[in-house]
C-alpha cells in the first residue's frame, strides 16, 4: 500500500492550527492509484452478500459510489444535515475538530440490507460511529466500515469495535 500513500500529501494546520490534515485528491486524480484503491476497498467483501454501500459525505462518497459500481450494488448517500430532500433519520456526532450531524433517506434502508460503509479516512472513529447506528436506525446490518486511511493514534478502531473495519494505510 506504499503507493497509495505516495499520492496522500499532508496539509499542516487545515482545517484549524495543529491538524495534519490528509489530502487525498492526488490519490484520487491518478487513474491508477484510484483504481487501486477501490479494488483494495471492496476485495475481503466480494463474497459477503453486501446489498448496498453507504458513503459518507463528502469524501467517502467518492469512494463509495465506485466501490457500489464495483459491487453492482445501490449507493446510500449519508449526508449532512439539511442536505437531502425527503424524510430522514438524523444522528449527532463529534469530530476531530468540531461537531456535526449525519442523515439518511428513512426508506433508503431497511431490515434484509447488509451495508458496507466507506469513507476516506478514519480518526476519531465518531463519524463511522454515528454512520452505523445511523443505518442500524434504519433496520439495515453493517456489514463493515472500509476505509482508504487510519489515524491509528486516534484509536477510532476501538470506537467501532462492534464492527469489521478494514483500512488500506495505516498513519
Ligand atoms: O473519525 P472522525 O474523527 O469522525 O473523522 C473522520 C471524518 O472526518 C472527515 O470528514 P469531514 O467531516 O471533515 O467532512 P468532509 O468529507 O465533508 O470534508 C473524513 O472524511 C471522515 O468522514
Ligand atoms: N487529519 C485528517 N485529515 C483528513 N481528514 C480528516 N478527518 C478527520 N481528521 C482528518
Amino acid at each position: 500500500m506504499e503507493r497509495l500513500k505516495t499520492k496522500i500529501r499532508d496539509i499542516p494546520d487545515f482545517p484549524k492550527p495543529g491538524v495534519l490534515f490528509k489530502d487525498i485528491t492526488p490519490l484520487v486524480g491518478d487513474p491508477a492509484t484510484l483504481r487501486l484503491a477501490v479494488h483494495q476497498l471492496l476485495h475481503p467483501f466480494l463474497e459477503q452478500g453486501i446489498t448496498a454501500v453507504g458513503g459518507i459525505e463528502a469524501r467517502g462518497f467518492i469512494f463509495g459510489a465506485l466501490v457500489a459500481w464495483e459491487l453492482g450494488v445501490g449507493f446510500i448517500p449519508l449526508r449532512k444535515s439539511g442536505k437531502l430532500p425527503y424524510e430522514v433519520r438524523s444522528i449527532s456526532y463529534q469530530l476531530e475538530y468540531g461537531s456535526a450531524s449525519l442523515e439518511a433517506h428513512t426508506d433508503s434502508l431497511g431490515p434484509g440490507d447488509n451495508v458496507l460503509l466507506v469513507d476516506d479516512l478514519l480518526a476519531t472513529g465518531g463519524t463511522a460511529k454515528a454512520s452505523c447506528e445511523l443505518v442500524e436506525s434504519l433496520g439495515a446490518t453493517v456489514a463493515a466500515c472500509a476505509f482508504v486511511i487510519e489515524l491509528d493514534f486516534l484509536h477510532g478502531r476501538e470506537r467501532l469495535s462492534d464492527y469489521t473495519v478494514h483500512s488500506l494505510v495505516h498513519y
